[in-house]
């Protein structure tokens, strides 16, 4: 049976009086891929923010309904956030490294959680690099500012800095938007490398690549998810009718 890191239920957004997500029901399914695609303003980053409550930040907004981190409530009175964002990392769409040094950038998060051991964050500094496959490219440079590396060097720093904390789940919003195709393509390879030990929900505008990196695709429009299933399925043969125009490029 497959284990369900997320259960949505009946999951409302609003910003203000505007309700931008309606009745969201779906499970991410653990240690696998799954793509939020959908026509620009459909909510897909709105779905993403709200499973690690980043659209606490926003003044205005408002949930109704659940969401369940492995069976326990993450909007729930007192749940300490910082934690919930330990183990649910985010990546953005740009590459938003810190004017620090490489080095700075990884060991930022663990040391913000206590650790101080100089041997125990070079250690984390190197493992998180290798698992965002950057190693190879920066070990001679640890101390060199992250700013100096090209944008998808950034990304993956960025990657890299997320996986510090150990998180169990990565959120990425559109990670690639701002990649050249080479670049796009070692994220791509890398995202399939990283569920084996994380579960990924990943924003994406690129159907190819939802098509490529994911096991499960939820399409969105208008803030209602309109199908969910097994991203092959999804893409050959859509259920309903808004999934096929909006795949088949008709509108969107
Ligand atoms: N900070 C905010 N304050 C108020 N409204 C917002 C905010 N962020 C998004 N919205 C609105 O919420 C709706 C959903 O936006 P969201 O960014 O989640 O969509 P999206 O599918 O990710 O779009 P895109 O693909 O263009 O990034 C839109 O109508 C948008 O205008």
């Amino acid at each position: 049976m497959e284990e369900i890191k997320f259960k949505i239920s009946n999951l409302n957004l609003y910003y203000g009086t505007n309700r931008v997500l309606k009745d969201i029901n779906l499970e991410i399914v653990a240690h696998q891929v799954t793509a939020l695609i959908g026509p620009s303003g459909c909510g897909k980053s709105s779905l993403l923010r709200s499973l690690n409550r980043m659209n606490d930040l926003i003044p205005g907004a408002r949930i109704e309904g659940s969401v369940l981190l492995d069976g326990e409530d993450i909007y729930r009175p007192g749940l300490d956030v910082a934690d919930l964002r330990k183990r649910v990392g985010m990546v953005f769409q740009r590459p938003n490294p810190f004017p620090k040094s490489i080095f700075e950038n990884v060991a930022y998060g663990p040391r913000r959680h206590g650790i101080r051991n100089r041997r125990v964050l070079a250690e984390i500094v190197e493992k998180s690099l290798r698992e965002a496959a950057l190693w190879d490219e920066v070990k001679d440079s640890l101390h060199k500012p992250a700013l100096q590396l090209s944008g998808g060097q950034q990304q993956r720093l960025c990657i890299a800095r997320a996986l510090a904390v150990e998180p169990e789940v990565l959120l990425m919003d559109e990670p690639c938007s701002a990649l050249d195709p080479i670049s796009t393509a070692r994220v791509e390879d890398l995202i399939d490398e990283l569920k084996r030990d994380y579960t990924i929900v990943i924003v994406t505008h690129n159907m190819q690549q939802a098509a490529r990196v994911s096991q499960y695709t939820a399409f969105l429009w208008d803030g209602t998810l309109v199908e969910f299933g097994e991203t092959g399925r999804l893409f050959t043969n859509p259920v309903r009718k808004e999934t096929e125009d909006y795949i088949t490029g008709r509108y969107g």
